[in-house]
């Protein structure tokens, strides 16, 4: 057999970087750009400055018509939109980290909606996108109802220097990925709010209880959020510099409007939408996500930095972990 053909949708920053990491797995790539412009001509982009793409990359404005897998690198509330304009020729695997606003429904879901006859499945865990261009070492999930599936299609795009492991639980997965965006606004807020890196830590650590219980109420575990694309995401996102929602969450910290920050540009912010999208969800199964309810109300304006801290600050102390009941 010959070497695989991958297919990536979406030459953003994400997208640029997995078409590079397929193509060092031996993949022959197929590339495709809304506006392939500038980045047809020059290979680059402002994004991800000190990375070209290698010339033996298709970069092209037509979707793939034939492919061992597709990956899906664009924003979140623009998956449906985008997916639907792809054949469905292959497994498809969503890239992307988010909740879909108008429906509260997670990648693989939307995809599954609209493509209903391919396997589906989502890539996530700790990676940010220039340096895995750049090669550097990096561990990701691949998840899909199936663990050979997962397996499989992992495969395609694993090297020495990034290790996807398999999982079957695309659910607990998504949560991890959609909500340390979330989570990483509110490490961001508390660092530029100068509350301090206890505060953080103390921050991170309990959102692991929420996400796990999110996890569980939609059908997902709330093990997987102990792993790579729950706390490793939100180690990397929480802490890392590189990480656009916890810049966004240093601003709001600091004082500056939303409205501001975003009008800065810099690339898709997914936690901003995702944060009213998590919350929805978590209402209708009647989970209690404190610190996602804490960070949407503050991003829709409806409270201010300092009703944000008091509300978490002001909960009952329980017990860390209840113990569980047969
Ligand atoms: N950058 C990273 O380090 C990284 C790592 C892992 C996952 N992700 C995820 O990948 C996804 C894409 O992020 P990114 O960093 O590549 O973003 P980016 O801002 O670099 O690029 C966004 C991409 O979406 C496309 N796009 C923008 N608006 C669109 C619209 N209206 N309709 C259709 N397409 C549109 C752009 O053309 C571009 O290809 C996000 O869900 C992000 O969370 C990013
Ligand atoms: O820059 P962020 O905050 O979108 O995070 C990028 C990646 O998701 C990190 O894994």
């Amino acid at each position: 057999m010959g070497s695989a053909r991958i297919a990536v949708i979406g030459a953003g920053a994400w997208g640029i970087a997995l078409a590079i990491q397929a193509a060092r797995a031996g993949a022959r790539v197929h590339l495709w750009a809304r506006r392939p412009g500038t980045l047809s001509s020059r290979r680059t982009l402002p994004r991800l400055p000190d990375v070209s793409l290698p010339e033996h990359i298709t970069l092209s404005a037509d979707m793939p018509e034939r492919a061992d897998a597709i990956l899906f690198a664009v924003p979140t509330q623009h998956l449906r939109d985008i997916c639907a304009q792809v054949p469905p020729v292959a497994p498809m695997i969503a890239c992307c980290k988010g909740v879909e606003l108008s429906t509260c429904l997670l990648p693989t879901q939307i995809m599954a909606q609209v493509h209903p006859t391919v396997t589906h499945g989502v890539l996530s865990g700790p990676n940010f996108a220039h340096e895995i261009a750049a090669g550097l070492p990096a561990a990701s999930v691949l998840a899909c109802d199936s663990a050979a599936q997962a397996r499989a299609l992992g495969d395609l795009l694993t090297t020495p220097s990034f290790r996807l492991y398999a999982s079957d639980d695309p659910t607990g997965v998504q949560v991890g990925g959609a909500a340390k965006n979330v989570i990483a606004i509110a490490a961001g807020a508390t660092i530029g709010a100068g509350m301090g890196e206890n505060a953080r830590a103390a921050l991170m650590t309990r959102s692991i209880a929420e996400l796990g219980r999110l996890s569980h109420a939609l059908g997902g575990r709330a093990e997987t959020l102990s792993g790579l694309a729950g706390i490793g995401d939100l180690i990397l996102t929480c802490t890392g510099g590189a990480s656009r929602n916890q810049t966004l969450g240093l601003a709001l910290g600091r004082g500056e409007p939303l409205k501001a920050i975003m009008a800065r540009g810099g690339g898709v912010i997914e936690g901003v939408t995702t944060a009213p999208a998590l919350l929805e969800l978590a209402r209708t199964h009647g989970v209690s996500v404190p610190i996602i309810e804490t960070v949407a109300l503050l991003l829709e304006g409806t409270i201010g930095l300092s009703d944000a801290r008091a509300r978490l600050l002001n909960r009952p102390v329980g017990q860390e972990f209840a113990r569980h009941h047969a």
